[in-house]
Order: C-alpha cells, then structure tokens, then sequence
C-alpha cells in the first residue's frame, strides 16, 4: 500500500492512523491504568468511512469487521454514545473502508471512533464542543481524544493531556510483522517497566527515548524483534504502541519506497507521511468552510 490522495474523497471522512515516536511509562494508577508519556504522530494514511444519516433512529454498519460484533465495534458504540449524549432521534448508516492492520499499535480502532464522534457532530448538528466529544472517546478507549484533537501531540496521563506539537514532516515505513499483540497483555506482563522518570516536551529527542513495551513484545513475539533487526540496518526504527507494527523514518518518500520495495514478502507494509494536523482535522475544516458559505 503507498500513502494517497485516497483520505480526501469528498462523502469519505479519513480516519488516519498514529504512531507512537516513544513510549514511556511512569506508574500505574489505582484502577490498574498506566501513567504515560507519549509523541503521537498523525499519518496521511488509514481507514475512510461514509455516514448515510436517515430517521430510523438505528445505527448500522457495514461491512462488519471480521471477529468484532457490531456491537462492539467502536464505530456503532460510538455513535449511540453521542446519539444518548446529544439526544438524537435521527439514525445513521455507515459504510467502512478498513485498510489498517488491526491490533498493529497505529490506532485503527480509536481513530474510527473519533471519526464517527466528529463526524456525526457534524451530520447530526448535535454541536458538542471539541473538548466535550474527547471526553465521551476517552470513555470508549485511551487514545480516542488525541484523534479527535487531530493533531500530532505529546501526551500524559492515559493518553488525555494533550499538547500538540510541530514536527518536521518525515515519512514513515510502517511494517506489520504479522502478530496480533493484544494491549492488555502487554500492560498485564509483570516484567513491563513501569518507572521511567518523567520528562520534559522541550527535552524531546528521539534517541534519548524508547518504547517501554518493545522489549517485552520482542521477547514474546521473536518476529517482532526479527522485523526491528532488519528494519535498524536502513533507518532508525521502533515498535509502535503496545506493538505489534514497527515503524522506520525517513527524510523522504523516495527513500522510504526504496526499503519498502527490499521487505521480505511475508511483512504487509504501507508508507504515510507524518503530519500535524489530521487528515480528519483537515476535512472537518473543509465541511464547515463549505457549511459558512451557502
Ligand atoms: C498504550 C497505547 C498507546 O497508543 O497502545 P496501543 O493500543 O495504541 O498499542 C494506547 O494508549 C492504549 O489505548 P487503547 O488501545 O485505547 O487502550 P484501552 O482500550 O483503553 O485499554 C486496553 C487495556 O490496556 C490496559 N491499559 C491501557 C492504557 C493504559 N494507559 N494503561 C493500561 O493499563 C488496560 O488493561 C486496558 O484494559
Ligand atoms: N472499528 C474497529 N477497528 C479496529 N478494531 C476494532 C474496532 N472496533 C473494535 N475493535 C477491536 O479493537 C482491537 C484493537 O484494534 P486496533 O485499534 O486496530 O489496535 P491498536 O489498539 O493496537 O492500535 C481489535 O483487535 C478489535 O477487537
């Protein structure tokens, strides 16, 4: 897959992915959470959906994704939690183009609620503030409201301090090593490391960073290190998230395309832009730019 125009049709509302420049973890909580610090970074690159809205009052997606019940699909949960929340009558169809690998620590499932909550906002005029609709995604997983902020950010807590940034727009080979790595398995393994002194933003610098997960992720899913080793002979790499996609960075698109076409077979890979503002950001602009005109 290569990064494309392809978020920016005009019924499609992008629903891009992150990645997780580092990933430290500071303590954990009383109710079991982890403290974190974290870069994410907006990709031009991720999954689209179309909202039909209609007076049936129903939510329906479609297609349904594979092993995941509708009603567990972030999407539909969260569109009735907005529907409850604003009180909407009106019902919604919405139609699913999934191109991120799942599981993979690039956000396809936070992002497609964000979208969902940002869009529907929208289509439905419940006029929720921005601040209102991150606070409704938190309750539906930990990395809805940097989506639904749009914007390349460093975050703390479990994900809800937010301060957006600005990073030069580097281009990212992202590679799936083909494992599922479940969140809470990472989060649940004794050995993680769980006290990495706090840091300052303006002290950011990628090499004095880390992934706190990686090594654990590594150790129980060997292909995750193999995919790591070979990636670090190009370009300074790292796992995303809680794993299991690992990211290589690059100056330019053409370098990036060069590696990407010298991965074995068996590792599925796409190439995005880093942004700092959201594909999703970008088309709410457009959408309310169009709305202030007629
Ligand atoms: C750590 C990150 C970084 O982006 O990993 P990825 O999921 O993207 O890989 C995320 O914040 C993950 O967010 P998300 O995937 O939404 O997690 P949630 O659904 O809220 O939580 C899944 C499970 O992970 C654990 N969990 C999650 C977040 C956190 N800060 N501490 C935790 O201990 C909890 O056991 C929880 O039950
Ligand atoms: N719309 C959705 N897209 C992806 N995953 C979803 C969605 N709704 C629920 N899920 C569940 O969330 C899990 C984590 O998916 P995903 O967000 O892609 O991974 P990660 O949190 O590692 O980036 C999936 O394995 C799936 O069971």
């Amino acid at each position: 897959m290569d990064s494309s125009n392809h978020l920016k049709a005009a019924a499609w509302w992008p629903s891009p992915a992150k990645l997780n420049l580092f990933l430290h973890i500071l303590g954990r909580y009383p109710n079991g959470y982890h403290q974190l610090q974290s870069l994410f970074q907006m990709l031009d690159f991720g999954d689209r959906l179309a909202f039909s809205v209609n007076d049936t009052g129903l939510i329906t997606l479609s297609p349904s994704i594979e092993g995941v019940a509708d009603d567990d699909n972030l999407i539909v949960r969260a569109a009735r939690l907005l529907q409850t929340k604003a009180k909407v009558t009106q019902g919604v169809h919405i139609q699913l183009d999934k191109q991120l690998f799942m599981g993979g620590g690039i956000g396809g499932g936070s992002s497609n609620a964000a979208t969902t909550l940002v869009a529907l906002n929208h289509l439905w005029q419940c006029n929720l503030s921005e601040e209102v609709l991150a606070a409704l995604g938190l309750s539906l997983g930990a990395d809805v409201p940097i989506f639904v902020h749009g914007k390349t950010a460093f975050a703390g807590g479990v994900g809800e301090h937010i301060d957006a940034t600005e990073l030069p727009e580097q281009w990212y080979l992202v590679v799936n090593p083909g494992v599922h790595i479940s969140t809470a398995e990472i989060f649940g393994a004794p050995e993680l490391p769980r006290s990495t002194p706090p840091m300052n933003w303006q002290d950011y610098c990628f090499e004095q960073t880390r992934n706190d997960c990686q090594q654990i992720a590594c150790k129980r899913y060997p292909e995750v290190a193999k995919l790591l080793q070979w990636l670090l002979h190009y370009a300074p790499s790292r796992m995303t998230g809680t794993g299991a996609c690992v990211f290589a960075t690059f100056a330019d698109q053409k370098l990036a395309l060069e590696v990407q076409a010298k991965l074995p077979c068996n590792w599925s890979s796409f190439v995005a832009k880093g942004v700092n503002l959201s594909p999703l950001k970008q088309k709410l602009y457009e959408v309310n730019a169009a709305r202030d005109m007629n």
